[in-house]
């Protein structure tokens, strides 16, 4: 087979584990489903096509280890190959897919709706039960996968295979100049990733002094091979806490509304208790914030992102916490990354700032620890903290893990937001208490008199327990209002019935 061949005469040892690893991957899929149970799925970019050739090449050694005819398998390629065309496309990208498939004999399935719903109709129709995707660690789709990844929820369920996730940018063009096959003509012109005709141009870092394109393969630092993405999120001033906040200066009396996500299984289990959540809702509480949501998410990425992604839209700022850190359920950085859609990228100043902290033991490869969102995060500094705040938009990731922690953290955000006015916008709230012991259906009327005679005022109850005292709060920014609102509510009843309470 002429790709494993070329790949075992190289001398890139580097590339030969790449190769190793990734037809193992192929293999055990195809010892785990039939041919008849798996897809490729290829769009003609260079990682498809790296995983077209990774596929022959893998599907061939199945063969021959099951001493079936090897003739046949370097011949044909029986794995169905889904293809979804759209009117978007680079006509150099869809010719390419075509050629490709017509010299390689590809069993193509053209697909011109949208992924789900083509996947949707793709597994009514046949028993497919496992994907391969040319997806890698840096794709914003990425984030979260391993080389075996069920679908999310919400798709039709079926596995995600990916052979080339570890795979870097070198690696892949590593692969392609070594096996010296085709690739699309557009990665000679300077294009280094290819979405739609509207979201992509060459890369400017392969323009030479004569305006030329170099081709994909010069491009030195891999990491930047999305370069050539137009982004859909522009990145933001690196300066100030409040950038990225959805509030409307403009009203400045208006309240600021929050939310907050704690990251814990062992909260979950009921293991541990959740103090963090209780401290941050009164801080938020005693500056005029008012929180609208306090939720408990699991170490699961996916799950992070669903909570961040409904929240962050609700409101100025969300404050996450828990799951930060090296450890394996630490996932909490990744899921905000996946709530944004953009992927995880090593941070040189935070990794800085990690290395003073715990020296070199966060250097390496791939020093998980300071990989953060892309383009969207701000390092927050302040004097008191042995690492920044990272604020993401307007979510800001706590690494603090006890309330003495969150204390100081609290204390610099404060620092920060007053330092950027955002906090002198808002007075804060004065508050009265009553108590009473009588009972609720007593209370219930007369109340909702007061809370429709005073609607600028919060009114709210709690009882302590259900054969115990009922706690009346009248909240607001005016001491004479709130006073008057109590003073009506105690005319109600006989005078001893209400008492001010702390
Ligand atoms: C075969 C296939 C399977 C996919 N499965 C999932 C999935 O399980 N979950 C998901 O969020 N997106 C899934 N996607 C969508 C991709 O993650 C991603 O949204 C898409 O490739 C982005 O392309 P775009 O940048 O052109 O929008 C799948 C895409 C394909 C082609
Ligand atoms: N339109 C499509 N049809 C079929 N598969 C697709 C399509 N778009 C993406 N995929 C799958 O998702 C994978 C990742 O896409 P991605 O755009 O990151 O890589 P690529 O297109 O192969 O290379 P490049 O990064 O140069 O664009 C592809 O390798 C392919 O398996
Ligand atoms: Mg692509």
């Amino acid at each position: 087979m002429e790709i494993d061949k070329a790949i075992r005469e190289c001398d890139d040892i580097r590339l030969k584990t790449k190769y190793n690893n990734a037809i193992y991957v192929i293999q055990r899929a195809l010892a785990l489903y039939s041919v008849e149970e798996v897809a490729f799925s290829f769009n003609g970019g260079k990682d498809s096509t790296v995983l077209l050739h990774l596929l022959r090449a893998g599907y061939h050694l199945h063969k021959s280890g099951k001493n079936l005819s090897t003739e046949d398998a370097e011949l044909t390629f029986p794995i169905r190959t889904i293809y979804f065309e759209t009117k978007s496309t680079f006509h150099e990208i869809n010719s390419f897919t075509y050629e490709t498939a017509s010299i390689y004999k590809l069993w193509m399935d053209i697909s011109r709706l949208d992924f789900k719903s083509g996947l949707e109709t793709l597994l009514k129709a046949n028993p497919i039960r496992a994907i391969f995707l040319g997806v890698r660690i840096g794709d914003p789709t990425a984030v979260g996968q391993e080389q075996f990844s069920p679908s999310s929820p919400g798709w039709p369920p079926f596995m995600r295979v990916n052979p080339i996730l570890d795979w870097s940018y070198r690696d892949i063009w590593a692969f392609l100049l070594t096996c010296k096959v085709q690739y699309c003509s557009l990665y000679d012109q300077g294009y280094t990733s290819i979405g739609s005709i509207h979201d992509t141009v060459p890369n400017a870092l392969l323009c030479d002094s004569e305006e030329k394109y170099k081709p994909a393969y010069m491009l030195s630092d891999g990491r930047l091979e999305r370069a050539g993405r137009v982004k859909k999120l522009t990145s933001q001033p690196l300066s100030a806490v409040s950038n990225g906040l959805n509030h409307d200066y403009s009203h400045s009396k208006s309240m600021f509304t929050a939310s907050v996500i704690a990251v814990g299984d062992e909260i979950l289990s009921g293991t541990i208790e959740d103090q963090i959540g209780f401290v941050l809702c009164r801080k938020l509480h005693s500056i005029s914030w008012s929180v609208s949501h306090i939720a408990v998410a699991r170490n699961d990425i996916d799950s992070i992102a669903d909570e961040v992604e409904r929240r962050k839209s609700t409101n100025d700022m969300v404050f996450i916490y828990g799951g930060v850190g090296p450890l394996p359920s630490d996932v909490t950085v990744a899921g905000v990354s996946k709530a944004f859609g953009v992927r995880m990228a090593p941070d040189e100043e935070f990794e800085e700032y990690l290395r003073h902290l715990i020296g070199e033991r966060c250097t390496g490869d791939r020093n998980e620890m300071a990989q953060l969102p892309e383009g969207i995060t701000e390092l927050v500094h302040h004097e008191k903290l042995s690492v920044p705040l990272i604020k993401c938009k307007n979510v800001i990731i706590l690494t603090a893990a006890s309330v003495a922690e969150l204390e100081n953290e609290w204390d610099c955000f404060i620092d920060l937001m007053r330092s950027n006015g955002v906090l002198l916008t808002t007075e804060p709230l004065i508050s009265k208490k009553l108590a009473t012991t009588l009972p609720d259906v007593e209370i219930a009327q007369p109340l909702s008199e007061i809370c429709r005679q005073f609607p600028d005022l919060y009114i709210g109850t709690y009882r302590k327990s259900r054969g115990g005292s009922i706690i009346i709060t009248f909240e607001g920014n005016d001491k004479a209002r709130i006073g008057a609102a109590a003073e009506a509510l105690c005319k109600k009843f006989h005078p001893e019935a209400l008492s001010e309470t702390e």
